[in-house]
Order: structure tokens, then C-alpha cells, then sequence
């Protein structure tokens, strides 16, 4: 018998704001192409109603909206058109930027309305009467002209604390004029759960009315405020794919559904679309150009990455020992980590995951415990390294690491001159062995490290044409100092993709040329045996 959870039966409406309040993100500035990129990937995933901007204020939001219906077809969302209450002492009807909300043509309008007396007198200039006026007139009309309208009640938190009757007869002002939803907005995200919880539940006891919250991450509390709303009865949450959004974000709208639906038994999103989150959130960050955050919970590439020993070894028994779902419910996958803090087995599940079955072959396991335990120490590190961490399991058993070629020397220098155009001032010479043969070519670039790597491909792509397809997109370098300063070594990790995979490499030395040549090497190696090359 399954526990009942406290959400069993209720549906939760997701409104996605990434494109309006996600994009007021300091940083962030996504153009036409780019929305039109973005939404249809909020459709796939199965949100409810999509932001797309504010027609009228900003001209690349009037713009997207012209498009948007006519490039794309949404199986499951609504559109929204953002904007705000009519002006003081004006008719809505007259008001340009409410006409531009109707001419986007979007089949929601969200108005931002003011319910913190403080803000109607100071900000507005207005009086709490003519803000009701504005609330009332702008919704009436936009609803007498076929729109769901849903106002989002700016500041109602912080409003409520202050003057609980005034931010109420905004929120019934906006109901009786045709609102289908008010949306509690913590606007600065100063609010924390219990006290959401408490007006949410305060204001569920004054009205009937559909309750939405919309939280900002101020506190570091967006994603449990509005958890805390829709345990007191909210039932619509507006929030942003990756947590984008003003100063420290919105509330991250995948940690929030994947809460509801798997802890509290909610219903968010179509049937099985929660288990798109990890890959539409990661193509959402590819377009926004916003590196993902790997401690995202739920979809963060770590989110279920185990480093300590002690983990791996409860994990080797049942997974579910040390994660608290299933990862593949989300889309993501569970990982291990191999490091210093790695036991026996941490290097079996590891071996696994690549593919090697180490069951039965506890000399291997030790002696690659003790191998990494020692490296580490002296610079290496193989939890951001994986491919040079498989090259050591192979050489460890039974010397299973592939001889492709044999460097016989190389060197690297770097000449100052005045720049006259070509591949750079750098120079290296490799001599190598490969194929039968020997080679000795030398390559230019823009550094030392970038002419060995060309040095050593001229040398070897003649053998192995299949690493010209390798390409080198990250190089990381760190100085450490291992002993105080007196002895610092270089750490260099490189990533290197063939257009499809990408891996990890690690090189430790006394200088940065020594590290990246070891670095550059296992990257070779790994490419080449990945793809199945025998040696030649
Ligand atoms: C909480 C939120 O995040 S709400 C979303 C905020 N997003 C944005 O502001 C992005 C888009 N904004 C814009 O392009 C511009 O600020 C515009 C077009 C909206 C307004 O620009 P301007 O006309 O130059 O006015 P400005 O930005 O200086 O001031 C805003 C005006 O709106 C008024 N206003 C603020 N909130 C509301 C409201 N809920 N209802 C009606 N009017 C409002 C202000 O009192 C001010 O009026 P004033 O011009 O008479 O002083
Ligand atoms: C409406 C909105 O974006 C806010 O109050 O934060």
C-alpha cells in the first residue's frame, strides 16, 4: 500500500515566465530567433501557459509575437501577453500599451497590478481607490474582449503584511472584474515558507477565487515558498526553466514540479514529460548561452554524482540507498565519481559505467584505489578526468591500454617577433613513431601547447585520419601548490570532442608544457580506442 501523499489528485497549472521575467536575468538578452527556439521547447515539455514577453514595451516581444503563431503549433500551451493595469486617471480602453496586449493576439493577458498600498501612493503616485479603478477597469475590458485575463497582484506579500485589507481588496477587485487567476507575487523574494503558507492560507479563507504564486529567490527560498503556496491552496506557479531570472532568479520551475509531482503526488505536466526536464533544461541553456549549473537539484549534471567511497559502497548493494529518486525520472542519470575519496567500490561501479566488468578482480580494484589515492596526492584529479581514468583501468588490467603510437622525443619553444599574420609565433617539433614508421613534424600555434598539439596531429593524423576529427574545446590550467609554494606543480584538463562525445583528460608536470603534453596524449589515446580504432 502507497502512503498518500499530500497532493494526491490536485492538478497544478505551470506558467512559464523564462521568456519575460527569466530574460530580465542580468546578462541575458534573447533575441527573436532565440524565443521562438525557447517556447517551442516549453511546449514539448508540457507547460501550460507560456510567457512570451511584453508586446508593446519592448519591440523584439511585439515582433515575437506577430511570428510566434504563425511559425509554430503548440500541442499543448497557451500563449501570454505581459503588461500592466491601465495608466491613473485614463480609460483602458485608450490606454496604447493595453491595445498592444490585444494586438499580439495572445489568448492570455497577465496584468501586473499594484497591491502594496506603499507602492500604489510612492511608486504609482496614485491613490488606493484609482488603483482599484485600474484594476478593475483594465480587467473588465480586456475580458469583454474574449481574453483570459490573470493578474499578477505585484508585492501581495510584503503588501499583506503591511496593510491586509488594502492587498485583499486588490485581489477581489481583480476577481470580481472577470480574473480567471490571481497570482500572490513575491516580487523582492524576501518572503520564507511559513509565511507564505500563512497568507496563502489566510487569503484561501477570504476568497474562492483561482490563487497563483509567483516567488523570487532573494531568501534562497522561491522553490519552498512556492511549494508552501500550493500546500495552502494555490494552484497555478509561475516560474523559470534554470531559475533565470532578476537579481538571484525566479523560482526554478523544474525543481517545483519535479517536487509536486514526485513527492507530493501532484499532476504538473502531461504523462510522462517530467522525464524531458534534464534534456530540455540543458537546451534551454545552449540558446540562452548560460553554462548549466551542475548542482541544480534534479537535473544538474551532478545531481547525482557520487563521489565517497562509503556511498559507492551502499550503491554496489541498491541505488536507492544513497539517491533520493530514481534519476532517470527526471531525465538524468546517476554517476561515479573516482578520486581520492574513491573505495573498491567506487572503481567497480565506475568500471562498469565504461563498460569493464571488474566483478571477481579484487587485485585490479586495489591497485587502482591505491594508484588514484597516490595521484591525487600529487596533483592529478580524475572526478572532471574520465577518459585518462579509463586509460589507467585498462593499463592496470593486464595492459589493456592500446599502443598507437610511441613519442621517441618533442620539444616546444615560443620565438618573440612582430606579428606577421600565420598560424603564430609558437613552434614544436615531435618525433614519433607510428604505423611502422617514424615521423618528425612540426607544428606552429598560437602558443607552445597549441604547436604540440598541432606537431603531434601532423605526425599522426598520417597513420590515424580519424583524429582530425578531434577537436580540442576546453583547457584548464591550475598552479599547485603542493607544499606550501615551494614546489608548485601545473595541472592541465583538456576536453576534447569528436562532434558527437566529449572527454576528459588530466596532465600533472613542473610546467604547463609537461602537463598538456601527458593531457594531450590520453585525449588521443581515449579518442581513438572510443572509436575502435586497432592499432596500426
Ligand atoms: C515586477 C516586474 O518585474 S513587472 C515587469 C517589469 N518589466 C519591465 O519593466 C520591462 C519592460 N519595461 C519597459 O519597457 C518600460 O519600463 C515601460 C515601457 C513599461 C514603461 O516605460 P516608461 O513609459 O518610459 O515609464 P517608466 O519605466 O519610467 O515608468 C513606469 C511607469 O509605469 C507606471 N506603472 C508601474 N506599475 C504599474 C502598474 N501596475 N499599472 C500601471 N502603471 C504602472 C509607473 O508609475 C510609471 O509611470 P509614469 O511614467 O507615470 O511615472
Ligand atoms: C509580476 C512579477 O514579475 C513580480 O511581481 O515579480
Amino acid at each position: 500500500m502507497t502512503t498518500p501523499r499530500a497532493l494526491d489528485g490536485v492538478t497544478v497549472e505551470i506558467y512559464d515566465t523564462t521568456l519575460r521575467d527569466g530574460a530580465q536575468q542580468e546578462g541575458m538578452n534573447l533575441t527573436v530567433a532565440d524565443k521562438l527556439i525557447i517556447a517551442p521547447l516549453l511546449d514539448e515539455l508540457g507547460v501550460g501557459v507560456i510567457e512570451g514577453g511584453w508586446p508593446g514595451a519592448i519591440p523584439k516581444d511585439t515582433e515575437f509575437f506577430g511570428l510566434v503563431d504563425k511559425e509554430i503549433e503548440f500541442e499543448h500551451a497557451t500563449f501570454a501577453a505581459f503588461g500592466s493595469t491601465r495608466k491613473p486617471g485614463a480609460r483602458a480602453h485608450d490606454d496604447v500599451q493595453v491595445r498592444a496586449l490585444l494586438d499580439s493576439a495572445a489568448d492570455v493577458v497577465t496584468l501586473v497590478a499594484k497591491s502594496d498600498i506603499r507602492h500604489v501612493e510612492r511608486a504609482l503616485r496614485t491613490t488606493g481607490e484609482e488603483n482599484l479603478a485600474m484594476i478593475a477597469d483594465t480587467v473588465a475590458y480586456l475580458v469583454g474582449e474574449g481574453r483570459r485575463v490573470i493578474v499578477d497582484a505585484e508585492h501581495f506579500f510584503d503588501g499583506y503584511r503591511f496593510d491586509p485589507a488594502y492587498a485583499l481588496s486588490a485581489l477581489e477587485t481583480a476577481f470580481a472584474a472577470g480574473a480567471s487567476d490571481v497570482v500572490l507575487c513575491d516580487t523582492n523574494g524576501g518572503m520564507l515558507p511559513d509565511w507564505v503558507h500563512e497568507i496563502v492560507s489566510a487569503v484561501r479563507l477570504r476568497s474562492d477565487g483561482a490563487l497563483g504564486i509567483h516567488a523570487h529567490n532573494d531568501s534562497g527560498c522561491a522553490v519552498a515558498n512556492s511549494i508552501a503556496a500550493v500546500l495552502a491552496g494555490a494552484r497555478q506557479v509561475q516560474g523559470c526553466i534554470n531559475g533565470y531570472g532578476e537579481r538571484t532568479g525566479n523560482a526554478d520551475l523544474l525543481t517545483i514540479v519535479a517536487n509536486l509531482e514526485l513527492k507530493l503526488g501532484a499532476t504538473c505536466l502531461p504523462e510522462g514529460r517530467l522525464a524531458e526536464a534534464t534534456r530540455i533544461a540543458h537546451a534551454v541553456s545552449e540558446v540562452t548561452n548560460i553554462p548549466p549549473y551542475g548542482r541544480q537539484p534534479y537535473i544538474g549534471a551532478s545531481a547525482f554524482a557520487h563521489k565517497a567511497g562509503l556511498h559507492a559502497s551502499a550503491i554496489r548493494v541498491d541505488p536507492d540507498l544513497y539517491q533520493h529518486i530514481d534519476p532517470t525520472l527526471v531525465g538524468n542519470d546517476m554517476r561515479m565519481l573516482v578520486s581520492e575519496m574513491a573505495g573498491r567500490a567506487s572503481v567497480e561501479l565506475k568500471g562498469r559505467e565504461l563498460g569493464i566488468d571488474l566483478t571477481g578482480r579484487p587485485e585490479v580494484l586495489g591497485r587502482v584505489v591505491d594508484r588514484v589515492k597516490n595521484a591525487e596526492a600529487a596533483g592529478y584529479t580524475y572526478d572532471a578526468a574520465d577518459a585518462s581514468f579509463a586509460l589507467m583501468l585498462r593499463e592496470e588490467l593486464d595492459g589493456q591500454r592500446p599502443t598507437y603510437f610511441r613519442v621517441q622525443s618533442w620539444r616546444a619553444s615560443v620565438a618573440y617577433s612582430e606579428k606577421v599574420g600565420g598560424d603564430g609565433e609558437s613552434e614544436a617539433t615531435v618525433k614519433v613513431h607510428a604505423g611502422g614508421q617514424r615521423f618528425v613534424r612540426t607544428g606552429e600555434g598560437n602558443g607552445p601547447v597549441n604547436a604540440l598539439d598541432h606537431a603531434l596531429r601532423l605526425g599522426l593524423c598520417e597513420v590515424y585520419p580519424e583524429i582530425e576529427a578531434f577537436d580540442l574545446v576546453d583547457f584548464r590550467v591550475r598552479l599547485l601548490d603542493t607544499s606550501h609554494g615551494t614546489d608548485a606543480v601545473t595541472r592541465v584538463l583538456i576536453q576534447t570532442t569528436d562532434g558527437e562525445r566529449v572527454w576528459s583528460t588530466v596532465g600533472v608536470g613542473p610546467n604547463i608544457l609537461e602537463a598538456s603534453y601527458e593531457a594531450l596524449v590520453d585525449a588521443l589515446v581515449f579518442g581513438l580506442m572510443q572509436a575502435g580504432i586497432e592499432p596500426r
